[in-house]
Formats: C-alpha cells, sequence, structure tokens
C-alpha cells in the first residue's frame, strides 16, 4: 500500500471550527472558498471527497450574539441549529461557483453503530459521490445528548472513513501537524512528520484544544487516525492554512503529519465483519455463486442464493453455506430472511417485481463479504 495519498480515489477531508469559523468570529468564507477550489481540482483528477465539516456551534454562538459558547447542552444544540444553516449554505456557495453540488449529512452515533442504518449511511454516501456531489458531514447536534454523543468530529471523520471504505482521512487544523507535546504550551516542541497509528507514545504527546472553538485538540485526532488505521485507510493531519495543501497532499507531497496504518484494506475489513458482530442466520448458494465470490471476487447474487435458514433483518451479519453446507462467507445482507426468500433464485430486475421495492441488485455486496480463503 502507498503510504501517500498519490493513489487515492476516495477521502475524508475533516475541517475544524476555529478554520471554518475563523476562531469563532464567523464562517470564513474565503478559506471555505479556497478548500472548494482545492477539492474540485482534485475531484477533476479523478480522487473524489466527503467533507467533514465542523463549526455549527461556534457560528451558532455567533449568529445569537451570545458572548460565549454555552455549557448548557440544551443551548449548545440550539446554536447548533442554527449554526449548521450558515455552514451548509457557505459550502454550498463555495462549490457553486465550480457547478458542483453540496448534500448535507447529519450524523448519530447511532446512524453509525446500527448495522440497518450504517448500510443506509454507506448507500446514501455512495450515491452522492456517484452524482458527483460533495456531501458535507457534520454530527447531528440538536439530537443527540451527552451519553450518545460521538462528541468530536474527529472521530466522526474516522467513522466516515471507515464506513465508505475511503483511502485515507485528512484531518485540516490550526497546526502544521503533531508535535511531540502541544506547541502552544512548549515552544520547543518538535514537529513529527511520520508516525504508526497505533505508537504507543500518541496519547501522550497530543493535549487538547487549542483554542475555546475547537474540541479534544490534537488528542481526538490521534486517536481518529488509530480508528481510521483499523480499516487500513492511513490519516493526515495538516494545516488548513497551507497554500493548496489538498493538492499537494493528493500529488503525493509530504505535508503535515502521515499516521501509517499497518493494517491492510481487506484483513481490517474482514477482522471487524468477521469479529465484532454475532451470526442472525444464512443462506445456501449454488456453485456458480461459490465460484463468483471465491475465484472472482463478486457479490452475492440473489440469483445464486437457493436457500435462507434463520431470521434476519436488512443489514444484519450472515453465514454463506456452500451446497455441502460449509461456510464459505460471511457478510451484511441488504434484504431481511422474508425478502430474501423471496427473491432467491432471482436476477436483480425481477427483485422489485416480487417485494414491490429493491433496494441493491445484491444480496450481499462484495464490500460487506469476508471469505474463508
Ligand atoms: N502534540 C500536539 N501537537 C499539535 N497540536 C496540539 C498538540 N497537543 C495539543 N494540540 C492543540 O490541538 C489544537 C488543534 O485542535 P482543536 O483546537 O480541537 O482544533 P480543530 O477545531 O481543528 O479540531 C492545536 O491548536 C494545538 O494547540
Ligand atoms: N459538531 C460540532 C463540532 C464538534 C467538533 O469536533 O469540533 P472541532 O474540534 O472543531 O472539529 C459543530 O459543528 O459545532
Amino acid at each position: 500500500m502507498s503510504t501517500n495519498l498519490s493513489q487515492a480515489k476516495l477521502i475524508v477531508v475533516k475541517v475544524g471550527s476555529s478554520l471554518v469559523t475563523a476562531e469563532g468570529r464567523g464562517i470564513d468564507q474565503d478559506a471555505l472558498n479556497n478548500w472548494a477550489n482545492q477539492i474540485a481540482q482534485i475531484k477533476s483528477t479523478g480522487t473524489d471527497v466527503i467533507l467533514v465539516s465542523s463549526g455549527a456551534i461556534a457560528e451558532g454562538v455567533k449568529r445569537l450574539g451570545w458572548v460565549k459558547r454555552p455549557t448548557a447542552i440544551n443551548e449548545l444544540q440550539a446554536a447548533a441549529a442554527v449554526g449548521q444553516m450558515g455552514i451548509a449554505q457557505a459550502y454550498e456557495r463555495a462549490f457553486s461557483a465550480h457547478q458542483l453540488h453540496t448534500a448535507q449529512i447529519l450524523l448519530t452515533h447511532e446512524d453509525l453503530s446500527d448495522r440497518t442504518r450504517y448500510l443506509n449511511a454507506r448507500s446514501t454516501l455512495k450515491t452522492l459521490l456517484n452524482q458527483n456531489i460533495v456531501p458535507v458531514v457534520n454530527e447531528n447536534d440538536t439530537v443527540t445528548t451527552d451519553e450518545i454523543k460521538l462528541g468530536d468530529n474527529d472521530t466522526l471523520g474516522a467513522l466516515v472513513t471507515n464506513l465508505v471504505d475511503a483511502d485515507a482521512l485528512v484531518i485540516l487544523t490550526d497546526q502544521r501537524g503533531l508535535y511531540d507535546s502541544d506547541p502552544r504550551k512548549n515552544p520547543d516542541a518538535q514537529f513529527i512528520s511520520e508516525i504508526s497509528a497505533t505508537h504507543p507514545e500518541l496519547e501522550n504527546m497530543a493535549g487538547g484544544a487549542g483554542t475555546g472553538v475547537g474540541t479534544g485538540g490534537m488528542y481526538t485526532k490521534v486517536l481518529a487516525a488509530k480508528r481510521a488505521a483499523l480499516s487500513g485507510a492511513n490519516t493526515v493531519v495538516a494545516s488548513g492554512r497551507e497554500s493548496q495543501v489538498l493538492q499537494r497532499l493528493c500529488a503525493g507531497q509530504s505535508i503535515g503529519t502521515l499516521f501509517t496504518s499497518e493494517f491492510s484494506r481487506v484483513n481490517a475489513r474482514k477482522q471487524w465483519l468477521l469479529g465484532h458482530i454475532q451470526i442472525s442466520g444464512s443462506v445456501n448458494i449454488d456453485a456458480g455463486a461459490q465460484r463468483a465470490l471465491l475465484e472472482k471476487n463478486g457479490s452475492l447474487l440473489p440469483v445464486g442464493c437457493v436457500r435462507v435458514n434463520g431470521h434476519f433483518h436488512r443489514g444484519e451479519l450472515i453465514a454463506v453455506l456452500n451446497e455441502q453446507g460449509r461456510e464459505v462467507a460471511r457478510g451484511l445482507a441488504n434484504y431481511s430472511s422474508v425478502e430474501t426468500a423471496k427473491i432467491v433464485r432471482c436476477h436483480a430486475n425481477e427483485i422489485a417485481e416480487k417485494l414491490g421495492f429493491a433496494f441493491e441488485d445484491e444480496l450481499i455486496h462484495r464490500d460487506n463479504l469476508a471469505l474463508y480463503l
């Protein structure tokens, strides 16, 4: 795997509140225009981008005329609701100069931990990318309470990276990258240009937020790098004010701090599928489907399924059994057991007719399938 971003086909770019809102003074439209310009150019060279943008609370606080960030959760939620309007407008304006549309995606913790919602979120993001739209993601702050909050958008950026199998996560912030201690507190702090995302000293080096508007500081960024590494993605933390930072990263230049992942893409996904979820049911497949899976790295289509066992919902993990009843794979089902039973042996164009609706053509997409090789 290449360690830089020159081969990346899809990257997640996270921008922090202090950059987006000029440290709380209000949306920095010039900064947004600049990133939009860079993203439009990257997209035209074949690298897709999903933006994760903070700033709703900081912008809301400014619009409401409050002198400082509140601590009461209901006030933070109200501020987020007001500020998110500005964030959405500002990105749409910035990208419209490049004839690109944006789409607002507000996610909660549950959207990413519940398997059905996870698949729906993934499917929506992929569909938007196929339509050449730039998704702009934030946490749905208005409906999340303390206990269920993701809490910071560095974590959200890593979860989105895993969700869509992005090649890399780029976290743009107000520092050049990671130093061995907080450079705001230690003028002798040493800059680190590359480090393993699983380095044991990372958490000790990283401190909290630098300004009153940021959340989590470098600490949540190193945790995010760790999380993104689990699905095989590298993370770069760099300054959002660095000239042409995204284009230069995508051209393979070394800017900021690169956190390298030691997991391979396939293994990480497989670990997640095989290790973390209980099986709800299974399907038996025919020899042709088995060949498609094992030899051609294909998806499992309903036409290759012969029987459905057990009870499962859309998004649940199921086992794939061959004609002899041996488990050959596991994956996330796009249809429930009741729906699957109605579409076994059916071609993709017959699904809507049998069910009255259709999600995907596949019962299990190959991205959501782990094989026992
Ligand atoms: N080891 C470190 N290296 C770099 N920055 C650090 C470190 N420890 C703490 N920080 C702080 O993290 C801040 C960036 O995080 P944060 O304020 O949450 O910004 P953002 O809004 O971009 O997420 C920096 O301004 C810096 O003061
Ligand atoms: N969802 C919040 C952002 C929380 C957050 O993580 O902020 P930051 O540390 O600036 O990325 C908002 O939009 O205000």
